[in-house]
């Protein structure tokens, strides 16, 4: 877990619990009171950003994928700071040009995630943004759609990390930056 300043650790306490959502035995992490807080939004999105960034804190990473929906909050104004242009990784059926597509299972549920194809270069480095990891489906079908276009995962950052499920592990190889692990 990466430490938190005064003003990270500010915004990282505006992630809401609420239990028993979208499904009894849940507990839901709701991060809009943090995006709803201009200062919060700021310092989470500039420490996502950071995980792009090489020691110099020079950008290492030439786009950055988003998953839908929460993903696309935090990873388009990251790629911003970053410099480098957003490549939204869409649930099935949403991107209008051929894709790629991986199935996955949640911590409710299963999904596909798609991207276009030609969204990436081969040799791209790519940094993935989402808000949670919590069984790391999302995050491994992600690595899977990136490595399918030729591109090399740079690292994953994500706002915070179910500790109690077994997301790194799903992982794997790829590094992870948690803001927070709950
Ligand atoms: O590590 P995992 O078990 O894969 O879970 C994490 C994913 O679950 C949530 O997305 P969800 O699919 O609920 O979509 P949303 O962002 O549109 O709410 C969250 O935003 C992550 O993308
Ligand atoms: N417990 C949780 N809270 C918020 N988002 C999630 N995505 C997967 N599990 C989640």
């Amino acid at each position: 877990m990466t430490d938190p300043g005064p003003g990270l650790e500010a915004a990282l306490a505006l992630i809401a619990d609420v239990p028993d959502f979208p499904e009894p035995g849940i507990l839901f992490k709701d991060i809009t009171p943090l995006l709803a807080d201009h200062s919060a939004l700021q310092a989470v999105v500039a420490a996502i950003a950071a995980a792009g960034r090489g020691a110099d804190g020079r950008p290492v990473v030439d786009k950055v994928l988003g998953m839908e929906s929460r993903g696309f909050i935090l990873g388009a104004p990251a790629a911003l700071a970053l410099g480098v242009g957003f490549v939204p990784v869409r649930k099935a059926g949403k991107l209008p040009r051929a894709t790629y597509a991986v199935s996955y299972a949640l911590e409710y549920g299963e999904a596909t995630l798609e991207v276009h194809q030609d969204a990436l270069r081969p040799g791209d480095r790519v940094l993935l943004v989402d808000d949670v990891l919590a069984t790391g489906g999302t995050v491994k079908a992600t690595v899977e759609l990136a490595e399918k276009c030729g591109a090399e995962v740079h690292g994953v950052a994500v706002l915070m990390e179910l500790g109690f499920l077994p997301g790194r592990e799903t992982v794997g190889a790829v590094p992870v930056t948690a803001l927070l692990t709950v």
